[in-house]
């Protein structure tokens, strides 16, 4: 891991899904390897919108993205060699993960991504034994993802993500849904990733993530701009910032 490349740039990033109503508003950041950011801001002000457009799902219709030097344009997902490489490296956990879960059986899900990049059926096998123990969702491999409650949808989808041991984790509000030790296992999960160093960006409202998570916290507001950029101590300290942007 070299910790001064930068992975992601965005140089004067804005989105519109309609016309003339901006959901992501002249944002110019930049994601190094290693780092784990958090995106903090109120209801509706773009954190979404932003991850999606971090994994090459969204397009803006301004300003530029790039990731690893290479511009993200739908032209340049038309190549398959560049397709399968960003998809491999970059995975995003949706806010809404029903959108993410199309498989049969639990089984199936994790298999997908592991069978799409080739790995022998004892491979994928293994794989999958180690993973569903350590989400601890054994007993759901032989179950339909759409007969799960939304907590276990939640820890299908994420480890049929990290299954694939990518390098770019992206989380939308990943503990919403998850009771109260799942949480804690997350946590727990989300950190040891962050020392294998991974890249990890996570847009919460859970103020309990916040403090110890991220060397870098976005904040965004309801002008859909990122206002302010700085360690946990720079922005938790200013009380009168904080309720300005409805964060408290
Ligand atoms: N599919 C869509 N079509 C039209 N407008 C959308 C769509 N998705 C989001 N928006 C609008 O874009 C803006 C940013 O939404 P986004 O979902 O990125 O916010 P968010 O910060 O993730 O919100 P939340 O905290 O509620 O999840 C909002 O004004 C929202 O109404």
């Amino acid at each position: 891991m070299d910790r001064s490349k930068i992975l992601f740039k965005l140089v004067d990033v804005s989105f519109y899904y309609v016309p003339e109503r901006v959901a992501l508003n002249s944002v110019s950041i930049e994601v190094k390897e290693g780092e784990s950011i958090g995106i903090l801001g109120p209801n509706g002000s773009g954190k979404s919108t932003l991850l999606k457009i971090l994994d090459g799902l969204l397009f803006p219709q301004r300003g530029k993205i790039f990731f690893e030097g290479k511009e993200l344009t739908e032209k340049n997902f038309e190549d398959p060699s560049f397709n399968r490489y960003f998809r491999r490296k970059v995975v995003l956990l949706f806010q809404n993960v029903d959108a993410m879960l199309f498989s049969p059986t639990v089984r199936d899900e994790l298999a997908f991504g592991l069978f799409q990049i080739g790995y022998s059926d004892s491979e994928i096998e293994n794989k999958i034994m180690e993973c569903s123990r350590k989400f601890r969702i054994e007993k759901l491999l032989n179950r339909s993802p759409f007969q799960l409650s939304e907590g276990e949808k939640k820890k299908v989808a994420l480890a049929s993500l990290l299954i694939i041991d990518p390098d770019v984790i992206l989380l939308d509000e990943p503990t919403n849904e998850l009771d109260p030790r799942s949480v804690r296992e997350l946590l727990s999960y989300i950190k040891e990733l962050r020392t294998a160093g991974k890249t990890i960006v996570t847009a919460t409202h859970d103020l309990q993530m916040v403090n110890g998570f991220f060397d870098r916290i976005f904040v965004m507001n309801e002008e859909k701009k990122i206002v302010k950029v700085g360690d946990y101590e720079t922005i938790f300290s200013d009380r009168e910032f904080l309720k300005e942007v409805n964060l408290i």
